[in-house]
């Protein structure tokens, strides 16, 4: 399962070049949701693999939980035990978050369940659910003797269903449900009503034009591999057979998300020109998901795009993209990737037939054209269709976007940063992506590239225990950026040293081994030669060793072009002694971090005996104080302040206000503005 990504106020990616390598996608939420239903309404136990791991899934999970399915994660898979139609928990309130594939289907089955096997369920989500319709679907289920009380605004969430016992619905007539707002309406019955179809045929007829087919489509195909096969007459009726039970497949496995793979589909065809594609694994040309058919729609831009089962291979092919105009009813979610893709096309791209953005997470189109203006795009936007105009290459600006707690704005705008013009872009709240991708970041920067100068860094350089460690991790934290502590490499240099026997006076010898440092660094642990040394490296024994070997120029040259692959986007804080002297005289701000020799030795004092090591304070201080003035001496790479770095005496300031004060000074350099 993927850890959720840090809730930061922002992220900002440096301006980016090129991209190429593997993305393995998360699973689908719409395959995710519709499968975890089923399994929950299904009598027995069935094993879901490659399940989504994400807020609106995780609603749904909690969802199941309090109406009485067993769950059990087993190494990946997760066991549902449905409840086999049969009500076990006769009143729950439901939190769904922003969830509409849970909020909907869930409605429409509790609304049966309630009035056939009575109970009291509530409905609820976070304020913007509850400005998103569901009337149209409770106009469907209240005819049928559901009864559906609005527990707010009429017409939307919150909701409360009930019923008592031994309750009979009347669906002898076709139930009849609008298809022009959302799709969702009638998935949501479709997926409910085989509770009800035992002795006879339930017919569900469709008014107004259907939209978002491919989603319904969908919610059939699951549906038979639950067996339960609906018949289709065009898109307008739809009959469950008497009869209808949902079965359990025993295993089922959820497809990677095809409106995921659009960012990365959309990422080849903007940089993948040349060399290697940009693979994607998880979903591919034969998927079910109506949201494939994007690999069209970015072909018609330019794209170059290949594939199989399971996967899809990109490359850059037209350059600039090809403007296009594309009635985008069929891949609404997609298809505010091809707005992104947008900013790269040779003119005006227009998307039509799109009105349901207007009621997603958020107001999509509202909320695409006053991002896309901000990068600097001219934008036109009508009651259903968007037209974008790139910017000219001196018109793109730095620009904090808005997300709108929306995933898609933010997977969206990240590929604003590939813009001609070299500039960053900020992505506000950027952890509303953990809606579906959960990981999105991590893969975009795993296949993205950025020229070495274009990734930001902060350095941080100053005496021991001054605090730099500390503060340089916060700092990193904080901006997500990549963390280099270069003192662990000489740390681990020593402990090379050490472990071969080598003679630490022997510079050649010494720098042999910093060159062939076999070292990895991994969610906070180190590794050495594949030993975990996390503990060892910060011995006092292992600094005094690494404070020798630093002196050796040769050894300093071995790791130079280690610590520059430190760079890499989004940015990097660094911390020792030299970062922003010699490693990095380009740096966009200089932190030069002191404190008294008595306050430093305190604090060396009070962390050893955290460890539970006894030191002596006067000693600790004498030590310092050598190797201060041996850092300070040496003829390489001396430690001194950059002449451009910002000082910082923090003898009396606790870590939090240091870390205040770093990130004040890195806000006032960033071009971001406010
Ligand atoms: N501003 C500060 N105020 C008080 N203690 C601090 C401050 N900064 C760091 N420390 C503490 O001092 C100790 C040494 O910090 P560390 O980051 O390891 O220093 P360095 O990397 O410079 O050797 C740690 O226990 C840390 O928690
Ligand atoms: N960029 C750097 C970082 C560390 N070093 C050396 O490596 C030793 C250990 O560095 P460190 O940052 O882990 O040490 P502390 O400040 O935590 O004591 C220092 O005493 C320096 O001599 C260096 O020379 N250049």
């Amino acid at each position: 399962m993927t850890a959720l990504p840090t809730h930061r106020p922002f992220l900002d990616l440096p301006p980016l070049t090129g991209a190429s390598g593997t993305v393995r996608l998360p699973g689908s939420k719409s395959i995710s949701n519709r499968v975890l239903l089923l399994a929950g309404l299904a009598a027995g136990t069935t094993a879901v693999h490659d399940l989504l791991d994400s807020d609106d899934t995780r609603v749904m999970l909690d969802a199941l939980r309090a109406l009485g399915c067993t769950l059990r994660d087993d190494g990946g898979v997760l066991h549902v035990t449905g409840l086999g139609g049969r009500l076990h928990v006769h009143e729950a309130d439901l939190f769904l978050g922003n969830a509409g594939t849970a909020m909907r289907p869930l409605t429409a089955a509790l609304a049966v369940l309630a009035a056939t096997q009575g109970g009291s369920f509530t409905l609820a989500g976070v304020p913007r659910m509850h400005e998103r319709p569901i009337g149209d679907l409770v106009d469907a289920l209240r005819p049928l003797g559901c009864q559906v009380e609005d527990l707010g605004t009429p017409g939307y969430p919150p909701l409360r269903l009930h019923g008592t016992a031994g309750g009979t619905l009347a669906v002898d007539e076709p139930i009849r449900v609008r298809g022009d707002v959302s799709s969702q309406f009638l998935t949501a019955l479709l997926l409910a009503l085989p509770l009800v179809a035992g002795t006879r045929d339930v017919v569900i007829t469709v008014d107004g034009e259907l939209i978002s087919r491919p989603y319904v489509e969908i919610t059939l195909n699951l549906l038979a591999r639950f067996g339960i096969e609906v018949e289709r007459q065009g898109w307008s009726r739809f009959t469950i057979p008497a009869g209808s039970r949902y079965l359990t497949p025993g295993h089922i496995h959820v497809e990677g998300d095809a409106s995921s793979a659009s960012y990365f589909v959309a990422l080849g065809a903007i940089a993948a020109d040349g060399g290697a594609p940009v693979r994607i694994e998880g979903v591919g040309l034969d998927s079910i998901q109506g949201d494939i058919r994007f690999v069209e729609a970015a072909q018609a831009m330019g794209a170059q795009v290949r594939g199989g089962p399971g996967w899809l291979s990109v490359h850059r092919g037209l350059w600039p993209l090809k403007a296009i105009t594309l009635d985008c009813n069929h891949i609404p979610d997609a298809a505010m990737t091809l707005a992104a893709m947008a900013l790269y096309a040779d003119g005006t791209t227009r998307l039509t037939n799109i009105a349901s953005w207007r009621v997603k997470e958020t107001d999509r189109i509202a909320a695409m054209a006053a991002e896309l203006r901000r990068v600097g795009a001219v934008v036109e936007e009508g009651a259903d269709f968007i037209a974008v105009t790139p910017p000219a290459r001196d018109a793109w600006r730095a620009a904090a976007v808005r997300t709108y707690d929306d995933h898609r704005m933010a997977m969206c705008l990240s590929l604003a940063a590939f813009n001609p013009a070299r500039v960053p872009v900020r992505i506000l709240e950027p952890h509303c992506v953990a809606k579906t991708f959960p990981g999105y970041f991590d893969a975009l920067f795993g296949v993205a590239r950025a020229r070495p100068e274009d990734v930001p860094v902060i350095t941080v350089d100053g005496p021991t225990a001054s605090g730099k460690g500390t503060l340089a991790a916060e700092v990193a934290q904080a901006l997500g950026y990549h963390l280099l502590d270069s003192g662990a490499l000489y740390r681990a240099t020593g402990l090379a040293v050490m472990d071969d026997g080598v003679d630490p006076a022997d510079e050649t010898a010494v720098a042999r081994v910093a060159g062939l440092l076999d070292l990895r660094f991994d969610g906070g642990r180190c590794w050495l030669r594949g030993q975990d040394v996390t503990d060892a490296l910060r011995s006092e024994q292992a600094g005094m060793m690494a404070s020798r070997v630093s002196a050796l120029p040769a050894v300093r040259e071995a790791l130079h072009g280690l610590q520059l692959a430190f760079r890499r986007a989004p940015g990097l804080v660094a911390d020792g002694r030299d970062m922003g002297t010699v490693v990095f005289p380009d740096a966009e701000l200089k932190v030069y971090l002191t404190a008294s020799a008595a306050q430093r030795a305190e604090r060396r004092h009070k962390q050893l005996i955290s460890k539970g090591i006894s030191s002596n304070i006067q000693a600790l201080r004498a030590d310092l104080e050598a190797r201060d003035l041996r850092d300070s001496s040496r003829t390489v790479a001396p430690l001194k302040p950059a002449e451009d770095a910002l000082q910082l005496d923090n003898s009396v300031l606790t870590i939090d206000e240091s870390v205040k004060r770093v990130l004040g000074w890195w806000s006032e350099r960033r071009p971001f503005g406010g």
